[in-house]
């Protein structure tokens, strides 16, 4: 069962093709993540779903309704598009008592989805003095309302602090786990790694992958890393290897080669018959943030035009180094 199925969603603003007809099936149930670069098409998508615009082309069904009809499904969806829109000077509570009269909502929905945010000890507080995470959990909530079977959230922990993206994470964990279908952007893609089971990964307004996790993974292949015991010995290993057609690169005396991991003994051997010296030789998988720059043919997130994406340690949930600052580990040897 997919909760969202469209095929060939095209998008342009004037001569800029923001989506160039890509297709999405999101599972019923799934949390999926919706990953990309700036500019990569994630809310224009989200805007299309949600009906707030209109595509040029594309068909499909969100809910099992046509994309076309959306007043059909609407109804069924929670949606959270950038920030909240909220009144600073009301309450949690009068915020949402707002949305209910303008969306018709029975008002007893208040304090459940109150409860279901976390946010039920902070209701009768004037939103001017919360968090960007409590804002994030009141819209949230918002969205919530009507009891959605899908939920459409962009961007939602942009600008939180750690404590915040865990509780944010948490609610979603616990939301999927009563069916409801969440469709999630972000620039993260180690935190979303982590919560969700679905992604779809897009790059200028073409999707580059869609599947789960090991899908993913497999897209990108092992990576084996060596380094020569004596560092003048590395250019004749990087000709050596290029010959053999194998794509090597360099990051600061490391090698990192694209080759299967039962590969790794032949390198061994290579350099052995070269009079070289391993001083270092592994095998990893990469992460799905490595396999996303790798696919969108990124080398490093703070340097190309296309990702606008800040160091990893922006993101509170990476556990990676920031490439400039920290060992040379694999992720950072990699992205940098
Ligand atoms: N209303 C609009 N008018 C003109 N261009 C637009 C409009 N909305 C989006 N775009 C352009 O379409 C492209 C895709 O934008 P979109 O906002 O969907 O990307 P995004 O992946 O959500 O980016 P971000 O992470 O920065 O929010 C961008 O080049 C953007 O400048």
């Amino acid at each position: 069962m997919t909760a969202i199925d469209v095929r060939g969603l095209r998008k342009a603003y004037g001569p800029l093709t923001a989506l160039h007809g890509i297709d999405l099936s999101v599972p019923t149930g799934s949390l999926t993540a919706l990953v990309g670069p700036n500019g990569s098409g994630k809310t224009t998508t989200m805007r299309l779903l949600l009906g707030l615009e209109r595509p040029d082309a594309g068909e499909g069904t969100v809910l099992g309704h046509p994309l076309d009809r959306p007043r059909r499904y609407l109804p069924s969806v929670g949606a959270l598009i950038e920030q909240p829109a909220l009144y600073r000077r009301l309450t949690g509570r009068a915020n949402l008592r707002v949305l209910t009269e303008v969306s018709g909502t029975d008002h007893r929905r208040i304090d459940e989805v109150l409860k279901q945010t976390g946010m039920l000890p902070y209701a009768d507080r004037p939103v001017s003095g919360y968090s960007l995470g409590m804002r994030q959990r009141l819209g949230i909530a918002g969205a919530l309302l009507t009891e959605p079977r899908l939920l459409v959230l962009d961007e939602p922990t942009t600008g939180l602090d750690p404590v915040g993206t865990a509780e944010l994470r948490g609610l979603l964990v616990s939301l999927a786990a009563t069916g409801v279908t969440t469709l999630i952007s972000s620039h993260q893609l180690n935190e979303l790694d982590a919560l969700c089971s679905h992604f779809v990964l897009l790059d200028r307004g073409r999707k580059l992958f869609e599947g789960n996790r090991t899908g993913l993974a497999a897209a990108h292949s092992p990576v084996v890393e060596a380094a020569p015991e004596h560092p003048e010995d590395l250019d004749r290993l990087i000709s050596a290897l290029r010959e053999k057609g194998r794509s090597v690169r360099a990051d600061d005396g490391l090698l990192r080669i694209g080759a299967p991991a039962d590969w790794a003994p032949e390198l061994n051997r290579i350099a052995t018959a070269m009079g070289i010296t391993l001083a270092r030789l592994t095998v990893y998988r990469p992460s799905l943030e490595e396999a996303f720059f790798t696919l969108t043919g990124t080398d490093c997130p703070d340097s190309g035009p296309l990702t606008g994406t800040d160091c990893p340690d922006s993101g509170p949930l990476t556990g990676t180094d920031c490439p400039d600052s920290g060992p040379l580990t694999p992720k950072a040897a990699h992205r940098c």
